[in-house]
């Protein structure tokens, strides 16, 4: 056994999966026990002595693999979507007033992402209006994207602190589903076209001027320095994280 922090992936044969496992190969402070896809046993982290596991699956597996991980004293470090308040407050649950496990969960591993929804936040008190746009690869599991909810929710945190009130927008008839989704009164648009990773631009207009924030993951090793950063402080946190940024001092 070798002296890197043993770690594990779940969703191994998928496509941010399989990438997780390249990058965790090359780094020189971990080292690569066992992947986990479907229909395999998640008894196999326990066996190999895994430390972290990865967690890019789907939402409707990721809340199993989690009570699994925590009930086996296993951190986690977790990209995969689908966590409302409800779950969080689950995991919250499960973990417990004396955690044995640290649990990371973040929308957007990409140091990118994370850094445009701060600036977003930042921006959101000095524009009337804002609409946010994602765009991804057709084999998306959900929509919006995990990212543009927590966009959208940071955004409007930020404009009812500052006392603004909804974007103005005047529309009264039209297709349903023409205005996009509406997360805590901000508009979100979700794009699935080939070719594409993920993407996302949030807009913001006022008198005269916009300003768009965008981000693009144009390959899925953008995901990698992140998780990569997550595998490392995780065992140093015990109990729930919910945000990358908690571990980039922004
Ligand atoms: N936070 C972040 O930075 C990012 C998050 N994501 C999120 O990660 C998730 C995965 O994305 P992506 O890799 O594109 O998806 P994929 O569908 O390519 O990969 C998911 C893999 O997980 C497998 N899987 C499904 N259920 C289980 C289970 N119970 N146990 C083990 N493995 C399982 C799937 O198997 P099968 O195909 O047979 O169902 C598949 O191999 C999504 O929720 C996505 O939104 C993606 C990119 C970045
Ligand atoms: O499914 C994806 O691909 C991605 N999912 C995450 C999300 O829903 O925000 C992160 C990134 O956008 C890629």
């Amino acid at each position: 056994m070798g002296n890197g922090i043993r770690t594990g992936v779940l969703g191994s044969n998928g496509k941010v999966g399989k990438a997780i496992i390249e990058g965790v190969e090359a780094a020189s402070d971990a080292e690569f026990t066992v992947g986990v896809d479907k229909g395999d046993s998640l008894q196999d982290f326990v066996d190999s002595q895994t430390s972290v596991v990865v967690d890019f699956t789907h939402p409707d597996a990721v809340m199993d693999n989690l009570k699994f991980l925590i009930d086996n004293g296993i951190h986690a470090v977790v990209g995969t979507t689908g966590f409302t308040q409800e779950r969080l407050d689950t995991v919250v649950e499960w973990l417990g007033d004396d955690p044995r496990s640290g649990v990371l969960i973040a929308p957007n591993f990409a140091i990118g992402a994370v850094l445009s929804m701060r600036f977003a936040q930042q921006a959101a008190r000095f524009f009337d209006s804002v609409e946010v746009v994602e765009l991804h690869h057709p084999f998306k599991a959900d929509a919006p994207s995990g990212t543009a909810g927590r966009t959208a929710q940071l955004i409007a945190a930020a404009r009812a602190e500052a006392g603004l009130g909804a974007s103005p927008d005047a529309t009264s008839t039209g297709l349903e589903g023409a205005r996009g989704a509406d997360v805590d009164g901000v508009r979100v648009h979700s794009i699935r076209l080939a070719g594409l990773v993920a993407h996302q631009e949030v807009l913001f207009g006022t008198q005269g001027e916009t300003l768009t924030i965008r981000h693009d993951s144009i390959d899925r090793n953008s995901f990698v320095p992140g998780v990569l950063l997550g595998v490392r402080e995780i065992g140093s946190r015990p109990g729930l994280t919910v945000g990358l940024e908690h571990l980039m001092d922004l």
